[in-house]
């Protein structure tokens, strides 16, 4: 079983991952010189980015990726690296690198960049669907064994079957070389999900949980 934290609301939830996130770039900081973070995107990180964005780090030698996108222009309210520059990108942290996944006009280029110049995270923070979903890897969809296979490309095109957008994603074989792993949920809903993913069934999210290295789960409200 995954180290689960729970939290009385999301507020402190978000506090408390923003400084261990924080601990664990400034640790990669003092271990090599760089720091490398990949978040999730959806309607859940705003308020942990944005508290992390308040977090004193030498955020010029930080630079920041996404787990998944979804194949929209950056201007689009659906754009995860529009949430990025939104919510994290402000004040101190505006000085860290960041690297969007898709250039708004091709996704076979921008898949093609996105597996050249990838770098495992020392720190990767997922959501999860109420399917079961984490990172773009949806139940059902095209091509889905091959990216939990945990072999091959760091990321993949996924058409989810219910969901908006075609999504550029990374794979398990990406996702299993991160040094550490949050899933960040919210809601009982998402909690039963989760319960029920331990209990074996047979998820994405438990697919990912369960083959990266150092993981844990953090719960609110
Ligand atoms: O691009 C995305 O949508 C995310 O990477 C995805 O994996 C997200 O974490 C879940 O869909 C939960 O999204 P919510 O936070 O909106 O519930």
């Amino acid at each position: 079983m995954l180290p689960f934290h729970d939290y009385p609301d999301r507020a402190s939830r978000d506090c408390a991952l923003a400084v261990d996130v924080a601990a664990r770039l400034a640790e990669a900081l003092r271990r090599t010189g760089q720091a490398r973070l990949d978040v999730s995107g959806g309607r859940s990180p705003a308020g942990w980015l944005r508290a992390l964005s308040r977090q004193p780090l030498d955020w010029g030698r930080v630079t920041v990726g996404l787990v998944d996108e979804r194949c929209v222009p950056a201007d689009h309210p659906d754009s995860n690296a529009a949430l990025v520059r939104r919510a994290l990108l402000q004040g101190p942290a505006a000085a860290a690198g960041f690297r969007p996944l898709y250039d708004g006009h091709s996704v076979g280029r921008s898949l093609a960049e996105a597996g050249a110049s990838f770098i495992p995270a020392d720190v990767t923070v997922l959501g999860m669907g109420e399917d079961g979903h984490t990172a773009s890897l949806f139940p059902g969809a095209a091509g889905l064994e091959a990216a939990l296979s945990g072999q091959g490309p760091a990321f993949t095109v996924i058409e989810p079957p219910a969901a908006a957008h075609r999504r550029l994603t990374q794979t398990l074989a990406a996702l299993r070389r991160s040094g550490w792993v949050v899933l960040s949920l919210d809601g009982a809903d998402k909690r039963a999900v989760w319960q029920a993913a331990q209990r074996g069934c047979d998820l994405p999210v438990a697919r990912v949980l369960g083959a990266v290295p150092a993981a844990e789960v953090r719960w609110a409200p």
